[in-house]
């Protein structure tokens, strides 16, 4: 393209009347070989090499979670210096200086703090020593593997190559004829792996152990917010079925605060076998939900609406308000409470994430296309497929950060 441009240009200019000096402007502002300057032409190359190099940031990050580095920061109990932190870690001491340039870039994104120290305790160094000593940030706390919020399973599952491989895939997948039918077009997941996501997750124990703490570790916190933000939502409730709770960390949050609910827990067969309540008010159910949903008040949909197509969602939500019709609740009310992202809402307590949180959205979206037959909704994507499946009103709360909470209403 850009040659066309360039001999186009070159016989214009020979030309040069009034209407093909407009054209020739026109010419150069497509082509990028002779409009840019030698400014905008490196902000592109930044750009574009910024954008290609981001999975090195994720790799990084993987390392430090590898190596167990927030850990021995924290048991240190105080800033760490590089030979302390060293001498924590089990890597060659011979390797020292990598980890520092580990460090530094992991300093650069905010995931540790770094401070200079003089030292000037020991009488026997004339000169000053300045020691560089590392701490945690508020994100690296997250990554404490015996915290309560511990996020290395949701990195190490969303970085497993299981994950990362269909990535690779989607041009192809996109070339590929998907059908009429968009519920039976497969995913570059399955063109990858030869079966669906969950049902590699129920073959090999492995990933879908992973997949499992990684949901664990998300619902610890996200219950944490929902029971402190949105603590309402629950109130007049006696029953709530979790749909596809997984192993149960949102429903224990949920029954802790609100003693008087009843919560079941509702999943695959495999995923809550073996699972028992902790207390009189929490048990676990396995069953099918595109078959049939056990009658509750509520339903919670926590990260399971973005994982289905349109067809398939209106299913659920159809199950879902047959579910909450049968159910007794004189002078309560009935509803279905999804805790999913609605793109382009983001936590407006929070107005300077907003740019990232939507970035966040847009990445969970193309997540949900190459690993599931899923997607990220807008308001009224999500406003048509509560109409189809027969609710009438919905409200949205955006508290939860780049995620909502929807509460749909027969
Ligand atoms: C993304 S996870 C969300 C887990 C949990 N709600 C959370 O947010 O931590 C989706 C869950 O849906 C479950 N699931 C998938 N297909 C299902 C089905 N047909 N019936 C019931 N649960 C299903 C999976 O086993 C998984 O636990
Ligand atoms: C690699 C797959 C990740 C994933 C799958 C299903 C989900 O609902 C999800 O929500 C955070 C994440």
């Amino acid at each position: 393209m850009p040659h066309v441009f360039k001999i186009s240009i070159a016989r214009e200019e020979s030309i040069k009347t009034n209407h093909e000096t407009a054209y020739l402007q026109i010419h150069m502002s497509l082509s990028n070989e002779v409009g840019a300057t030698s400014h905008e032409l490196l902000g592109a190359q930044a750009q574009l090499w910024n954008h290609i190099f981001q999975f090195i940031n994720s790799m990084s990050l993987k390392c430090a979670v590898q190596l167990g580095i927030a850990d021995v920061i924290h048991n240190h109990g105080q800033p760490i210096s590089l030979s302390e932190l060293m001498a924590g870690l089990k890597v060659h001491p011979s390797k020292a200086h990598f980890v520092s340039r580990l460090m530094r870039i992991l300093v650069h994104s905010n995931f540790f703090a770094q401070h200079h120290h003089v030292h000037q305790d020991r009488a026997d160094v004339e000169e000053e020593e300045t020691v560089v000593l590392y701490s945690l940030t508020p994100a690296s706390r997250l990554l404490l593997k015996d915290g309560s919020l511990n996020t290395t399973p949701f990195l190490l599952m969303i970085l497993d190559p299981v994950v990362t491989t269909p990535f690779h895939l989607m041009g192809a997948w996109l070339k590929i004829n998907g059908g009429d039918d968009p519920a039976a077009t497969c995913t570059p997941f399955e063109m990858e792996n030869g079966m669906p996501f969950w049902e590699l997750g129920a073959r090999e124990p492995r990933f879908g152990n992973l997949f499992n703490e990684a949901m664990e570790a998300d619902s610890k916190l996200i219950g944490r917010v929902v029971v402190e933000e949105c603590g309402g939502v629950f109130e007049g409730l006696k029953s709530l079925m979790d749909v596809g709770g997984g192993s149960g960390t949102m429903a224990k949050a949920i029954v802790n605060a609100f003693p008087n609910i009843n919560c079941t827990v509702f999943d695959q067969p495999h995923v809550v076998a073996g699972l028992q309540g902790t207390t009189h008010n929490l048990g676990f159910m396995g069953g099918d939900m595109f078959e049939e949903i056990p009658p509750a008040n509520a339903i919670l949909l926590k990260w399971i609406m973005h994982d289905w197509n349109d067809a398939e969602s209106v299913t659920i939500l159809k199950k879902c308000r047959e579910a909450i019709s049968l159910s007794k609740n004189e002078g309560g009310n009935k509803k279905i409470i999804i805790i999913d992202i609605v793109v382009g809402y983001v936590d407006n307590k929070k107005k300077m994430m907003d740019k990232k949180s939507i970035e966040t959205q847009l990445m969970f979206d193309m997540l949900m296309m190459s690993i599931l037959p899923g997607k990220e909704r807008s308001k009224s994507e999500w406003e048509k497929i509560f109409f189809a499946a027969g609710f009438t009103h919905y409200n949205i709360t955006h508290t939860l950060g780049f995620r909502s909470l929807i509460e749909v209403y027969p």
